[in-house]
């Protein structure tokens, strides 16, 4: 840094020496025109959305439908995260292992200064105080975004607790906080126009695992800039978990109730737009049964001291995907979003200012389309991204789960994994222990979708609903894994299962209902923990028989039924080259149960 950057003046909220540190040297750096400390008020809420319709980034959703909403519509090359362009900079090269995009942290900080120098120009710098999970937490987890996006400074609001009420503790505790940089990279000199969608062709998302550092420069996008997020609650937070003994995963808690009142906690792991959201709100077929909401992205977990693992959701919005979301998917989102107090992003826009998206009912006979085109229900072009989504407060939800308010979080009876498959994978199995349950995380397979820039639809290995957001090397993440159900008392620990809502039929339909119907699918798995419900043992795990699974007032024929819980040994033999040639890529650090896994899946399947 030069000595005539200077940073804009600015008084300081707080006494901490290690935050006036960072704004001050980012500012220096970043040439902003303003700073601005965000309070996390209504009146600054409203001064900001203010400024996002005048800047034309915001248009105002009518009040009447949606109040205190808005539309925004990206620009075309900033719709999703970019895997190809996210980092793991640690020291060694070794520890962000063969899934991760690698870089030395010098090196980076080079390439990245000299894109931050200047790129703040003509525009605010924005303090985000903020903390992941809860203040009043044993140990809160702090962070400070640094970014000149107000729509992310508005986004943040909704996703994370922000504000003063964050920086004033984190004053008075000298805490420690994840520093994080965001800039989209679009400074603007004197008397330059803005446009509605700043952003930069080039783009780095860069995690520092030892410095527990963000650095994010050239998107706007949700996943790339909401640090707090996917940055920091999995891919710093991980390394944290690995380092401390505690779990940070890609999860959604749920709290079901049985009509006899008994409850259950599970938590879920699904790649990204392979279903979390609706399962966490999911509104049961099945009379008498009860699911409420803990989170639906992201679920932090520590064994505690009862020997049971508790998890808390460290995050304060929904940020999900708007395609296919309706009355009939997930009644409790749309109850949600309806309150208000929400944006839209590259969805719809209808002539009467409210939001429409692919799947919605009620199709308008005209609207805008994502890209700002006329779109009418003949149009041949989608209207919204199929990767747009809605950000609104997780308080909004009719169904939240009082015990989210808990800092101490939920005992978790089962984990489910899950992933988007044709074929090959049954509705349901159970894993028959820990280590197996590792294996089948380990192993998990799904079709890539539109959460992701590239490729739509092809298989890939995703462990855990992890492979993105893993902060180091997987190998190790694997080995971390097995080492949890090791060092504790299994007996306590949550019972692991697999999911596939997404099996097809020949003509390509799904052969499972899907949505409220996977309550029948939850009741099993809680039958199976209480040591109800029958399962055949499969080369695979525990498949339920047809007639334990609930299909009362099912429209399911017993061959569709037979179809999505099959077990066909052919496909299951075709997967482990695919498995073997997976786990080749950790070499030795892959923990060597895996391989005894894999050996014994292939010598059940006879081959
Ligand atoms: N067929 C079928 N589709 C489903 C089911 N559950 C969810 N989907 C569809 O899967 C897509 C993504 O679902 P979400 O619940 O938003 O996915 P997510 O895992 O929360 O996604 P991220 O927010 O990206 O992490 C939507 O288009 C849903 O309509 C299901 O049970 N059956
Ligand atoms: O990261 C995002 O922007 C959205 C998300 O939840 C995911 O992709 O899993
Ligand atoms: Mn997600």
């Amino acid at each position: 840094m030069t000595a005539e950057m200077q940073a804009p003046e600015t008084t300081y909220p707080t006494t901490h020496q290690g935050i006036i540190d960072f704004v001050t040297e980012v500012a220096a750096l970043t040439q902003p025109d303003r700073i601005h400390w965000c309070t996390g008020s209504d009146e600054e809420w409203t001064e900001l959305t203010d400024a996002l319709v005048a800047t034309g980034t915001f248009t105002r959703l009518n009040p009447a439908i949606k109040p205190n909403s808005f539309y925004a519509a990206s620009d075309p090359i900033d719709v999703a995260r970019v895997e190809d362009r996210t980092y793991i900079c640690s020291v060694n090269e070794r520890d962000a292992g063969p899934t991760n995009n690698w870089m030395a942290p010098d090196e980076m900080k080079k390439k990245m200064r000299g894109l931050y120098a200047g790129s703040m120009r003509g525009r605010t710098m924005y303090v985000i105080p903020f903390v992941m999970g809860h203040v009043e937490a044993e140990r809160p987890m702090f962070g400070i975004e640094l970014t000149d996006s107000a729509y992310v400074t508005a986004s943040m609001r909704v996703m994370a607790r922000m504000g003063t009420a964050v920086l004033d503790r984190m004053t008075e505790l000298d805490a420690e906080f994840v520093p994080c940089i965001h800039s989209v990279g679009h400074p603007l000199e004197p008397g330059q126009a803005d446009v509605a969608w700043p952003c930069n062709d080039t783009k780095y998302i860069v995690q520092f695992p030892e410095e527990r550092a963000i650095w994010s420069y050239g998107s706007g996008y949700g996943g790339n800039a909401l640090l707090g997020k996917k940055c920091y609650a999995l891919r710093i937070a991980s390394v944290m978990a690995r380092d401390e003994g505690w779990l940070a995963e890609h999860m959604l808690i749920l709290k079901l109730t049985s009509p006899a009142g008994t409850v259950k906690y599970i938590a879920a792991a699904f790649p990204s737009a392979c279903g979390k959201t609706n399962l966490a709100m999911l509104q049961p077929t099945i009379p008498g049964w009860k699911v409420e909401t803990l989170g639906d992205d992201i679920a932090w977990m520590r064994v505690g001291e009862d020997g049971r693992l508790w998890a808390v959701n460290p995050e304060y919005g929904f940020f999900g995907v708007a395609p296919g979301t309706n009355e009939h998917t997930n009644p409790n989102a749309m109850k949600t979003i309806n309150k208000g107090n929400s944006v839209f992003t590259n969805v719809a826009l209808t002539d009467d200012g409210d939001i429409w998206w692919e799947g919605l009912e009620n199709p308008p006979a005209s609207a805008t389309s994502w890209k700002g085109e006329p779109w009418g229900p003949q149009s041949e072009e989608l209207s919204s991204h199929p990767n747009s989504r809605y950000c609104t407060p997780i308080k909004q939800c009719d169904i939240l789960a009082a015990e989210y308010d808990d800092p101490r979080g939920v005992p978790i009876d089962a984990i489910l994994f899950g992933g988007r498959r044709k074929t090959t994978v049954p509705l349901v199995f159970e894993a028959r222990d820990w280590t197996h349950g590792t294996f089948l995380g380990a192993t998990l397979s799904s079709e890539t979708t539109a959460a992701a820039v590239g490729a739509v639809g092809v298989v890939r290995r995703d462990p855990m609903a992890m492979l993105p957001f893993i902060g180091y090397n997987a190998g190790d993440y694997f080995g971390h894994w097995i080492n949890v159900g090791k060092d504790n008392d299994a007996a306590k620990l949550p019972k692991i299962f697999y999911v596939n809502w997404f099996r097809r039929d020949d003509e390509g339909g799904f052969l499972w209902p899907g949505f409220g119907e996977n309550s029948r699918v939850l009741k099993w798995v809680v039958e199976r923990i209480d040591g109800q419900a029958a399962a055949v043992e499969t080369p695979i795990g525990h498949v339920p028989t047809p007639e334990s699974l609930d299909t009362e007032g099912l429209d399911l024929t017993p061959e569709a039924l037979a179809a999505a819980l099959a077990v066909d040994a052919d496909e299951w033999r075709a997967e482990l080259p695919q498995i073997q040639e997976w786990f080749e890529k950790f070499g030795d650090d892959l923990p060597g149960v895996l391989w005894t896994e894999l050996d014994g899946l292939r010598a059940r399947l006879g081959g």
